[in-house]
């Protein structure tokens, strides 16, 4: 995730021999540095302390069990004026503030895997100390990305379990169709490739229409048609409800890493 980010920052016109990425020293983590200074040009180390002298915005996009070190090591040696961006899930903007220098403008920002292709949708919310200034700073940095949004910090676990941990919805239902193809007899590739193309066609559809997906839905669903037993069939299964229940154990969970 933190690639995608770093490819979104330098779509938007961030420079490129002003951005520092960072990796673990393991060889996992060089061969990264590798392919990150190859693809885009970037100065790469392992030396977190170092990264963040001078800088004036610091992203984090570690797993949240290895933040708390992370913070232990760059805090000494951030910036005056420096903006701390995490993309981590669970992590509040307040616990960031307990292990950080008094006062550092903190912004929590949730993106999305589809970052990677420009096509991502990114929250952003303000911790205590974080200005509108502050918030235009990350916009500017995660709008390469994708579309960015801002939302109040409370509503960030919601975002997580919608939106960051959506494509991983998306990917299964695409899965389901393709298996579905597959069962009724046709060849795996045509069935990938018709169920790929529907929920690409069907989401831009939506997007660029405006309309409301129960009226599009409507509009497939002939009388007596094969949709409406299709549709009926999903019902009776409790579809709906299985997505409500899967938004709310990812809730959940965001909630349970800090
Ligand atoms: N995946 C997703 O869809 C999304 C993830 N997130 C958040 O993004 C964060 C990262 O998740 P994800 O990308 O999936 O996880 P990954 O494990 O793929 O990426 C984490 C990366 O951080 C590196 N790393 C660990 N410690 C350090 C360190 N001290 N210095 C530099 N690099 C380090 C790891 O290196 P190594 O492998 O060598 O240990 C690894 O490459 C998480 O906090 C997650 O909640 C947010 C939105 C969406
Ligand atoms: O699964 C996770 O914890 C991360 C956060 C959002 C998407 N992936």
């Amino acid at each position: 995730m933190g690639e995608a980010v770093l490819a979104g920052a330098l779509a938007a016109g961030w420079p490129a021999d002003r951005v520092v990425a960072t990796t673990t020293s393991s060889d996992r983590g060089q061969a990264r540095a590798e392919a990150l200074r190859e693809r885009y040009e970037v100065e790469t180390t392992s030396d977190n302390a170092a990264a963040v002298k001078g800088a004036s915005l610091v992203v984090l996009a570690v797993k949240p069990k290895d933040m708390a070190g992370l913070l232990e090591a760059i805090s000494q040696g951030l910036a005056d004026g420096v903006v701390v961006a995490s993309i981590a899930a669970g992590l509040t903007a307040a616990w960031f503030e307990e292990r950080l220098p008094a006062g550092t403008p903190v912004v929590r920002a949730m993106p999305n895997t589809p970052a990677q292709i420009g096509a991502g949708v990114t929250a952003i919310a303000p911790g205590a100390h974080a200005t509108e200034e502050h918030l235009a700073l990350v916009e500017s940095a995660l709008s390469g990305a994708g579309t960015v949004v801002r939302v109040a910090e409370k509503d960030i676990d919601a975002v997580t379990a919608l939106s960051g941990s959506g494509p991983a919805y998306v990917f299964y239902v695409i899965d389901a169709l393709t298996e579905a193809g597959v069962l009724l007899g046709l060849r795996r590739d045509v069935a990938s490739t018709l169920a790929t193309q529907t929920v690409l066609g069907s989401a831009r559809l939506v997007a660029e229409t405006g309309e409301h997906p129960v009226l599009l839905r409507e509009r497939v669903t002939s009388p007596g048609g094969t949709t409406a037993a299709g549709l009926r069939a999903l019902d009776d299964r409790g579809v709906r409800a299985a997505f409500l229940a899967a938004a709310q154990a990812a809730y959940d969970r965001a909630r349970e890493l800090r």
